[in-house]
């Protein structure tokens, strides 16, 4: 069996007297689209962040192609973080930069470089999502919403890292716009061949962009499987979220 690309295992995160996490056990392979869904507050974003290695979790392990990840610092950390890309929520472009310096950000550390390179490397990733060269020089503001979640994607698969990370990638689109996003990132993982892991609230989007999907709820995944049994998990906690419900266990 492939060796997991991600692993958490028991990761438990407690602040102040919330325990957020109580030991979450999940596996993504390589290549594979994996969806964390669950209520808000559930500790989606902190799973997240305990994997970026912004969150110290308080107990458990994470495992990143076979690698302890948990406690890591320096340039020990920045090493596995080059192999991450990351769409944030809300695209968190930088306005005071023109659309090319933002998608090869990430190559330049925002340091002075090779100007005509990167503007190349910035048409080419624009060009993989949709984009024409001509918003190169525009500043993000001048583009609409959907546009900019474009450019964060361009900017997301520019150093083509191993994982990418989605942070709710359909926030704030309507929805013709935000299945526009979910079809770009479905072909943007098969094409570069990179394992994904998303966490939203969107079912739409978490059936369309993952290949499987589990659930987080008072800190545990209390399901996981493929996206096409999420409507028929059988999995009380997972049927009262999906269909929106005020009745059932989740409270
Ligand atoms: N640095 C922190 N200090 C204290 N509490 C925190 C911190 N980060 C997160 N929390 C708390 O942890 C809980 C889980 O937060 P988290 O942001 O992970 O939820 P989420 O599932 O991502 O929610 P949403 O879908 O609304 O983004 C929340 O109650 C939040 O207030």
């Amino acid at each position: 069996m492939a060796e997991n690309k991600i692993a958490l295992e028991g990761i438990s995160k407690r602040f102040g007297a919330m325990q957020v996490l109580d030991g979450v056990n999940l596996a993504i392979e390589p290549g594979e689209s994996l969806a964390v869904i669950g209520q808000s507050g559930s500790g989606k974003s902190v799973t997240l962040k305990c994997i970026l290695g912004l969150i110290r979790p308080d107990a458990g392990s994470i495992r990143v192609d076979g690698e302890e990840i948990v406690g890591l610092r320096g340039r020990a950390l920045d090493r596995v973080r080059a192999k991450f890309g990351m769409l944030f929520q809300g695209s968190a472009l930088f306005d005071s930069l023109p659309v090319w310096r933002n998608v090869t950000f990430a190559l330049t550390h925002g340091q002075q470089s090779d100007a005509k390179e990167m503007r190349r490397i910035a048409e080419e990733n624009l060009e993989r999502v949709g984009l024409d060269a001509r918003i190169l020089n525009l500043r993000p503001s001048e583009l609409s919403g959907g546009m900019q979640k474009r450019v964060a994607l361009a900017r997301a698969i520019a150093p083509r890292p191993e994982i990418i990370f989605f942070d709710e990638p359909t926030t704030g689109l309507d929805p013709i716009r935000a299945d526009v996003i979910n079809d770009l990132i479905v072909s943007l993982v098969d094409d570069l061949g990179v394992t994904a892991l998303t966490i939203t609230h969107d079912m739409a989007s978490a059936r369309k962009i993952a290949h499987r999907v589990a659930m987080l709820y008072r800190g545990r995944i209390v399901w996981s499987g493929p996206r096409d049994r999420l409507y028929d998990s059988g999995n009380p906690y997972v049927d009262q979220f999906v269909q929106g419900r005020a009745e059932g266990p989740i409270q």
